[in-house]
């Protein structure tokens, strides 16, 4: 399996993620939705350079053209809510996919420490043999990530799964790294932060995405 950390690489793309983690600049949510939208269609552009092509032969007013261009059926799917925006992005790009949406949330007990993952609703075509790039802007533990997968499993067997995400935790890319098909899974993420703290939020990360996107829920 490989794991992508694009913050490795000097890009525009890291004025885009300190941006969303800003305290400051949060505050405009518009912003904050602009900017993880804005991911996706890099991060899309990324995985296009490693989809298959065809050559497509294209009438100009002048003569013909010929082009490649990608040939693999794609789904974007898409955890709700804070993969919503995110979703867009990849969708700016790979605006002929299909799209699958599952909606996942963190049900926290009692004392607010221990959380279970709920998936309430799923709407997907048939993923077989297709490329699914699985997209949520935040990867803590990686079980809301793993739960979406298994429920789209339903669906089909994707030919090759992309997880995409902004902010991942070291425990997450590990996670997923040992619960998703070693030979057809590969991981991107626009950075990769060093912990957790109590509650299952990535240190430093940016708090909460979906109530920044979206405002807070009851
Ligand atoms: O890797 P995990 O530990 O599962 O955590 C990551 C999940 O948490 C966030 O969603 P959240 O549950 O906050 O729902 P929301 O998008 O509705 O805010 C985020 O968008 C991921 O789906
Ligand atoms: O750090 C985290 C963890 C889960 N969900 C978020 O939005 N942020
Ligand atoms: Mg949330």
């Amino acid at each position: 399996m490989k794991t992508i950390n694009l913050s490795e690489q000097n890009t525009v793309l890291n004025r885009f993620v300190s941006e969303l983690r800003d305290v400051e600049i949060q505050k405009d949510s518009m912003r904050f939705r602009r900017n993880i939208e804005r991911i996706g269609e890099i991060m899309a552009y990324e995985i296009s350079k490693t989809l298959n092509y065809f050559p497509l032969e294209t009438v100009t007013p002048l003569g013909t053209s010929v082009t490649n261009v990608p040939s693999d059926p794609i789904v974007i799917g898409t955890i709700l809510r804070a993969g919503l925006v995110y979703h867009h992005g990849f969708l700016n790009c790979f605006d002929q996919a299909e799209n699958a949406f599952v909606s996942a949330y963190r049900k926290y007990r009692e004392n607010h420490q221990s959380f279970h993952v709920h998936i309430e609703y799923i709407a997907s075509p048939r993923i077989e043999d297709k490329i699914l790039i699985l997209t949520d802007p935040m990867l803590a533990t990686g079980g809301s990530m793993d739960l979406s997968y298994q429920a789209l499993l339903t669906k089909g067997q994707p030919k090759h799964i992309h997880i995409a995400t902004i902010i991942a935790s070291r425990q997450a890319i590990d996670y997923c790294e040992q619960n998703f098909p070693k030979d057809r899974t590969t991981i991107w993420a626009a950075a990769i932060d060093p912990e957790l703290n109590e509650y299952a939020y990535i240190i430093p990360g940016l708090g909460d995405a979906g109530d920044l996107a979206y405002g807070e829920k009851e």
